[in-house]
């Protein structure tokens, strides 16, 4: 069951109605309790979306982490600056203390519930990484990085690429009619999306696609370093360069798209172009050797979260705001949010019994 579907009890309740809201919100809740179930099995928010303690040091800890990885990436870009960032050493050896100290409590809490099930509570990422623990002799420092890897990997780029998939549908009512006609006619109004009806929602799945094109969640991917001297298309790269790819700029270039600023998801009705690497004029997951390997589950989950917002609700602009009134501008960052926030309402479209609090399976 997909994390926003517990969201809806929030944003459709009383209080909200007719109010302008911030969709971000919801959508980092639905992030976050998606993949640390995915890892650990595990939300940290309760039903009012509060934090629990573990939730809040989980959350520092990721705050933390984004703002070393700033801080390496700037001197990576411009080695000479290295100077300037004498004390990291030790803040990242306390920032690795902190992560295993925490991911340790929640994997030794895990262990106990599995033992208390006998072993049939539901496996997570966890589970399979203890399990192949002896047979490629993973250290506990090997399973903790990956742990945090995925989470961090995982968790901005899907709120980031349903913020900008949203922003994108508010700003454009007609394709907002048309994924609705869609969901209406394929899922109806007496029950709520599956996973097995993605694919007879062809374009929704295209909106995803197009949201995806224009605004890829890491618009330069992930720095890359030369093994060896190369030349690319007459320019020399000396080994050891820091590559950047700017997969952003590639997605928006008029000699390969017609329109590329349009956001027009039927461009991938008439042309069906694969997003996970193997045509290079779509790369919002990379592509090669160090393609993200969580691909498919993040497209999954960005259709998933956008079809059931899309199902429930009918978004508009905040009273007074105009459509093209939204700003489009983004932060910068390795992933890269809205500039400002997306403000909007929900107005409810589906019958009452389909908005309650959803028991999740853990
Ligand atoms: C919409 C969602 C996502 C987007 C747009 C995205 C995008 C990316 C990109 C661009 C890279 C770098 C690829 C390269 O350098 O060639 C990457 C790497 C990675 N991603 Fe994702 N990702 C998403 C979701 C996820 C999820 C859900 C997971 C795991 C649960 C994940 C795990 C990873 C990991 C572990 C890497 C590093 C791979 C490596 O260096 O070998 N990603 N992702």
């Amino acid at each position: 069951m997909n994390e926003v579907m517990c969201e809806f009890f929030r944003i459709g309740n009383a209080e909200n109605s007719g109010k302008s809201l911030s969709v971000r919100k919801y959508l980092g809740a639905a992030a976050l309790n998606n993949i640390t179930r995915l890892t650990f099995g595990k939300r940290f928010m309760n039903w009012e979306g509060v934090l629990d303690d573990q939730g809040l040091e989980f959350q520092a800890i990721a705050a933390e982490r984004l703002k070393l990885a700033s801080s390496l990436a700037t001197a990576m870009h411009i080695p000479w600056l290295w100077w300037m960032f004498p004390l990291e050493e030790e803040a990242f050896a306390k920032h690795g203390e902190r992560q295993d100290r925490l991911a340790r409590v929640i994997m030794e809490e895990h262990s106990a519930t599995r033992h208390k099930s006998g072993g049939t509570a539901q496996q997570h990422f966890v589970d399979a990484l203890l399990t192949l623990r002896e047979k490629y002799d993973l250290s506990e420092v090997t399973i903790i990085g990956l742990l945090w890897d995925m989470i961090a990997a995982g968790r901005d780029t899907m709120a980031v690429s349903v913020e900008w998939a949203m922003a994108e549908v508010i700003k454009n009512p007609r394709v907002q009619q048309k994924v609705q006609e869609e969901l209406d006619r394929v899922v109806g109004y007496e029950r709520v999306m599956t996973e097995s009806d993605f694919s007879n929602l062809p374009y929704l799945e295209c909106v995803t696609k197009e949201a995806m094109r224009l605004h890829p969640p890491t618009p330069l991917m992930l720095p890359h370093k030369a093994k060896s001297n190369v030349k690319i298309d007459g320019y020399d790269i000396p080994k050891g360069s820091n590559v950047h790819v700017n997969v952003w700029a590639v997605a928006r270039d008029p000699e390969v798209w017609k329109n590329p600023n349009e956001f027009r998801p039927e461009r991938f009705l008439e042309e069906d172009v694969d997003m996970k690497g193997h045509d290079f004029r779509l790369l919002p997951f990379g592509a090669g050797r160090r393609v993200c390997p969580g691909a498919q589950l993040g497209i999954y989950l960005v259709t998933s979260m956008l079809g059931h917002l899309l199902h429930h609700f009918w978004w508009t602009p905040p009273e007074g705001v105009k459509a093209e009134e939204i700003d489009m501008l983004e932060n910068p960052g390795t992933a890269t949010y809205m500039r400002t926030p997306i403000q909007a309402i929900a107005n409810p479209r589906l019958p009452a019994h389909l908005y309650n609090r959803v028991v999740v399976d853990l």
